[in-house]
């Protein structure tokens, strides 16, 4: 079997089992190389069951055996093959899951070296973050910040309630990232964020009360968000809430994720944010091996540029926030 950069898997013809030449009777049950399997799109997952898209038709599909223990995730383009009719009580099997293009990761808790893939092949975060009632959490942004750099996603500021709050304080602490931004209120304009969304797979993310399901719903008029995962894979009214969602939406698609509340940053290295700042990482190139980039460290070349006036006070400050966030030290919003 071969593996991917991704960890997608490919079957190849060493994996099927080729009866030696000469034996007297035929195989009863030969295994199907899965020339016949099509391609399909996963958009939930519960519980071992695995819904996927395949040409406009929501099948539901388990994991075949030859797959191992490797994960299969909502975004993960994967081959399917038996029964695609999408009837009732039906049962597909996913045969390959194809290489990943992005990987949303996460671990339970900063000291959990177990990761955990979220979600596959998105290509932008929107933070979600209330403005007041709960009030604006700088800290949560900056995780969820550290999260797509690492995977490699846009990241897109939406800040809601605005009709509560004014976004200013909020917009200057970003303004250094050159974050793009949405400021959201009840009755205003969707059109900016539609516009973002367009085309793109785009995962939600926000903690509790922000008003994550009420722009969900705002965008996609009936999706019932809530309803809506429960009825996804199984058809009944079992609760799943802690798996993401995708929703097809204008070209692209919007993935929820109702059970992720933050990102545990453990599995991510100081050098991967760091990378996020194209500016400053190549300064950091002069650091000594390990250099946390904060103030008091020895030779660290930000540093130095920083008091030479060669770096931009606020993009470092942004950075050493970011660093800081990953070690765990601004866990909690006050
Ligand atoms: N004033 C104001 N209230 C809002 C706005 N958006 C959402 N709300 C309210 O905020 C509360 C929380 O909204 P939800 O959409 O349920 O928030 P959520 O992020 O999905 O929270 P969970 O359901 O806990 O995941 C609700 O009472 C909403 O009516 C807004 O733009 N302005």
């Amino acid at each position: 079997m071969s593996r991917t950069r991704g960890g997608g898997r490919h079957l190849d013809e060493d994996d099927i089992r080729v009866r030696a030449r000469g034996g007297s009777r035929p195989r009863t049950r030969v295994r199907p190389k899965h020339e016949d399997a099509v391609e399909g799109l996963v958009t939930a997952v519960d519980r071992g069951r695995y819904r996927c898209l395949v040409a406009d038709t929501p099948v539901v599909a388990m994991k075949a055996r030859e797959l191992g223990r490797g994960s299969i995730v909502v975004g993960d383009r994967v081959d399917v093959v038996g029964d695609l009719s999408g009837r009732p009580d039906t049962l597909a099997r996913v045969v390959r899951v194809k290489e990943r293009r992005s990987v949303l990761r996460r671990t339970a808790d900063d000291t959990d070296p177990v990761e955990r893939v979220i979600v596959a092949n998105a290509d932008q975060l929107a933070i979600v973050c209330a403005l007041a009632d709960p009030p604006p959490q700088p800290r949560f942004v900056d995780r969820c910040l550290v999260a797509a750099y690492d995977a490699g996603l846009d990241p897109l500021l939406c800040l809601t309630k605005a009709d509560l709050a004014s976004p200013d304080e909020m917009l200057r602490t970003y303004e250094p990232l050159g974050l793009p931004y949405e400021v959201l209120s009840p009755e205003g304009e969707l059109e900016g964020l539609r516009d973002r969304l367009a085309g793109r797979t785009t995962v939600l993310v926000g903690s509790s009360g922000v008003g994550k399901s009420t722009l969900f719903n705002r965008l996609i008029p009936g999706s019932d968000r809530a309803v809506g995962h429960v009825n996804a894979v199984t058809g009944r009214g079992r609760h799943t809430s802690t798996s993401a969602v995708a929703l097809p939406f204008e070209n692209g698609w919007l993935i929820d994720t109702p059970g992720v509340r933050s990102f545990g940053l453990a599995h991510i290295e100081p050098e991967d944010i760091v990378e996020g700042f194209p500016d400053l990482a190549e300064l950091a190139q002069d650091c000594p091996p390990g250099c946390s980039h904060q103030p008091g460290e020895p030779d660290c070349a930000v540093t130095a540029a920083l008091d030479r006036g060669e770096a931009d006070p606020e993009r470092v400050a942004s950075l050493r926030r970011l660093l800081a966030s990953r070690e765990g030290e601004a866990d909690q919003d006050d």
